[in-house]
C-alpha cells in the first residue's frame, strides 16, 4: 500500500511535467478505485483519492467544459455529435456512461438500472465519478457534457470534484409533446422509452433540473437555443456558441 501512495504522488509530480502521462495516470486512478474500499480506508482516504483525480483533472485534462441541458428527448445527443464532429470536443453523455455501468451486474449497476427505469437519478457520487474517469481516460481537455448537471446536488457534487465550472449551459428548449413524439419514435430500445417512465422523467426535468437551469441562467453562463426546429437549423443556432468558445481557447 505504501508503494501505491509514492507512485500516486509520483505519478501527479509527473504529470505536473508531462501531460502525456495523462494515460498513466488514468491507469494508476483506474487501479485505485477498484480497491476494496476496506483497503483504501487503511490507506488513502477518499478525500486524499478525491484530491489527487481532481488535480490531475485540474492539471491537465479540463481546459473547457461546457454542458448541453434539455428535457428528454430535446436533442442533446443530436446535437452532441455535431459539435464533435465540427468542434473536436470530447462528448461525454452522463445517461450513457450510466447506461454502460448498468450492464455490470454489480449492486450498484442493478441499482443504477433500477433508478434509471423509474426514471429517477442516479446519486452524484456515482455519476460524477464515471464522468472524472471517462475525462481522464479519454486524454482531451475540451469536453462537452451531454444531459448534467441533473440537480442542484449534481452541480455542487461536480464543480467540487471536477474543480471546473462549465463555461457554459447550453439549453435546447422544446416542448413537451414534441419531446414526447420523439422518445416514443426514437428506438433505441431504451428500457425507460415508455410512457410511464417519460413521463416520470418530465416531472424529474420540471422540479430538479429547471432550478439548475436557472441558477446559470443568473450567472449569465445559460446559452438558449430552440429546439423545436429540424436538427440542421437548431445547430445553425448552436454553431456561433460554440465558435465564440474556440475563440477564448485559442487566445
Ligand atoms: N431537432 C430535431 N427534430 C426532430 N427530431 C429530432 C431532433 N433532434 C433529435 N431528434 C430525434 O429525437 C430523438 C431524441 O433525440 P436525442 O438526441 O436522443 O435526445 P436527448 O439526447 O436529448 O435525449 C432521436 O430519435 C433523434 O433522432
Ligand atoms: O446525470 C444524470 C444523467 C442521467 N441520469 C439517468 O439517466 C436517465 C437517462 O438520461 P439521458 O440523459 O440518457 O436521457 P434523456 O432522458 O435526457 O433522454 C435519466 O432519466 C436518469 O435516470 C441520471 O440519473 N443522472
Amino acid at each position: 500500500m505504501e508503494k501505491l501512495k509514492n507512485a500516486a504522488s509520483c505519478c501527479c509530480r509527473t504529470m505536473e511535467w508531462k501531460q502525456e502521462s495523462i494515460g498513466v495516470g488514468a491507469e494508476l486512478l483506474h487501479q485505485m478505485l477498484q480497491f476494496p474500499s476496506r483497503l483504501l480506508k487503511a490507506s488513502l482516504s477518499l478525500a486524499t483519492i478525491a484530491s489527487i483525480e481532481s488535480s490531475l483533472l485540474h492539471l491537465f485534462v479540463a481546459k473547457q467544459v461546457s454542458s448541453l441541458s434539455g428535457g428528454p428527448g430535446s436533442g442533446k445527443g443530436t446535437q452532441c455529435s455535431k459539435i464533435v464532429s465540427q468542434f473536436g470536443f470530447t462528448h461525454l453523455s452522463a445517461g450513457e456512461l450510466l447506461r454502460e455501468e448498468a450492464k455490470s451486474d454489480t449492486e450498484q449497476g442493478i441499482m443504477i438500472k433500477n433508478l434509471m427505469h423509474e426514471g429517477k437519478l442516479v446519486p452524484s457520487e456515482i455519476i460524477v465519478k464515471l464522468l472524472l474517469k471517462a475525462m481522464l481516460q479519454s486524454g482531451s481537455d475540451r469536453f462537452v457534457v451531454d444531459g448534467f448537471p441533473r440537480n442542484e446536488e449534481n452541480r455542487q457534487a461536480y464543480e467540487k470534484i471536477i474543480n471546473v465550472e462549465p463555461e457554459f449551459i447550453l439549453f435546447i428548449d422544446c416542448p413537451k409533446e414534441e419531446l414526447e413524439r420523439r422518445i416514443l419514435s426514437r428506438n433505441q430500445e431504451r428500457d425507460d422509452d415508455n410512457i410511464d417512465t417519460i413521463r416520470r422523467r418530465f416531472e424529474v426535468f420540471q422540479e430538479a433540473t429547471l432550478p439548475v437551469v436557472q441558477y446559470y441562467e443568473k450567472r449569465g453562463k445559460l446559452r438558449r437555443v430552440d429546439g423545436a426546429k429540424s436538427p440542421d437549423e437548431v445547430f445553425k443556432d448552436v454553431k456561433p456558441i460554440f465558435e465564440q468558445l474556440n475563440t477564448q481557447i485559442d487566445k
